[in-house]
């Protein structure tokens, strides 16, 4: 998941899980998307995450932190895992992204936990610069039927918990899905979480269940605790670790994203629940992702009926908790700040909408 940047080669780093009581504090986080000073690469203007408000810890010990010596490991070379890469970046047709934000977490901050938008594609990247940073990945969304192949009869809308004791179930009939109730996942506490230390000069890469399923945040505190990381623990954990401990403080940190737009589609037909609830996700805000699309919100009502279908960015994975496409299909539209903020803006109604700010503590509502 995550890769070193030394002579291209990648490392993957998971750390141990952390269960966390928190403290609701709103990180301090300069985002270079927000105010529209995202950079932008081509004509499309990427909408970006929802967020989930949480509380985080506030650690206060303060030790030195590890040195970064991994440079043999880092050095390894994988080649099987890079040609995999090449091939999805293949799927993206060479495409340069269509949204790179720069990012600054002051020490202490952090990034509520969310769920990147899945209008934009499965693979986005996250590359860090100077301090590491623990960033907690999360199991809060349902993996369909798609992601557990496994599992024949997990399409007829019960609940069941299976892999890795989350909800694997979700409605991903299309029908059921838009009447079925909200799944029930665990308590927060004891749904999968996985750390991950994201090292400088390191690409983080999501794709699949990791980026789709699970939501990643890192915590606003002052330190971060690693645990079994060095080798040299004077005893094993429970949790297979190593029991050393070692707290890190926090530093300054700058990440940059690069995500795609998926290509709009037209809207299913058979969406009944989404024309129920008014215009798309998408039109709602119009011309949100850049394009020059038409939509039928944009038009009057006398020229709704002979408009072309609304083209929307669809993403198939059926996640009614966290995915915006199966959730605008069941009538369920996502609350963003910065949609309010493009329906505030002049600019909003005579020009394309402002850039949507990457994901940020003051932009979190949901
Ligand atoms: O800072 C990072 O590494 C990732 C930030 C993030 O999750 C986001 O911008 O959506
Ligand atoms: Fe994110």
């Amino acid at each position: 998941m995550v890769e070193g940047d030394s002579n291209d080669d990648s490392k993957e780093s998971t750390a141990a899980a952390e269960q966390g009581q928190a403290s609701a504090r709103k990180g301090q986080l300069y985002n270079a998307c927000n105010g529209q000073q995202e950079a932008k690469i081509n004509d499309h203007q990427g909408q970006h995450c929802s967020l989930e408000e949480e509380e985080g810890d506030d650690g206060t010990t303060s030790h030195r932190p590890p040195r970064q010596s991994t440079a043999r490991r880092q050095r390894r070379r994988r080649p099987r895992r890079r040609d995999e890469r090449q091939q999805r970046h293949a799927s993206l047709g060479g495409r340069p992204p269509d949204q790179v934000c720069l990012q600054y977490y002051p020490p202490g901050t952090g990034i509520p936990p969310h769920v990147d938008t899945h209008s934009t594609y499965d693979e986005l990247y996250a590359l860090s610069l100077s301090a590491p940073v623990l960033m907690q990945f999360r199991l809060d969304g349902v993996l369909s039927s798609r992601d557990n192949n496994d599992n024949n009869d997990n399409n007829n809308n019960t609940k069941k918990h299976g892999r890795n004791g989350a909800l694997d179930c979700s409605p991903v009939d299309e029908a059921a899905g838009y009447t079925a109730p909200l799944p029930e996942l665990p308590p927060k506490a004891q749904r999968p979480q996985v750390e991950v230390d994201l090292l400088p000069r390191s690409m983080l890469e999501m794709s699949g269940d990791s980026r789709l399923h699970w939501t990643h945040g890192i915590k606003p505190r002052k330190t971060d605790t690693l645990k079994g990381s060095g080798g040299q623990g004077t005893g094993g954990g429970d949790d297979g670790s190593d029991g050393m401990v070692v707290v890190r403080p926090r530093g300054e940190r700058w990440s940059i994203t690069y995500r795609w737009l998926r290509e709009e589609t037209p809207a299913a037909a058979t969406n009944a629940a989404a024309a129920a609830a008014g215009p798309s996700l998408e039109s709602k805000s119009g011309s949100e992702s850049g394009s020059n699309t038409s939509t039928a919100a944009d038009a009057p009502d006398d020229q709704n009926a002979n408009m072309k279908p609304v083209m929307v960015r669809e993403c198939e994975c059926g996640d009614i908790l966290l995915c915006d496409t199966a959730q605008r299909r069941r009538g369920q539209e996502r609350e963003y700040r910065w949609k309010q903020y493009d329906a505030a803006s002049p600019a909003a109604t005579a020009s394309p909408a402002p850039a949507a700010p990457a994901a940020s503590p003051f932009t979190a509502t949901s």
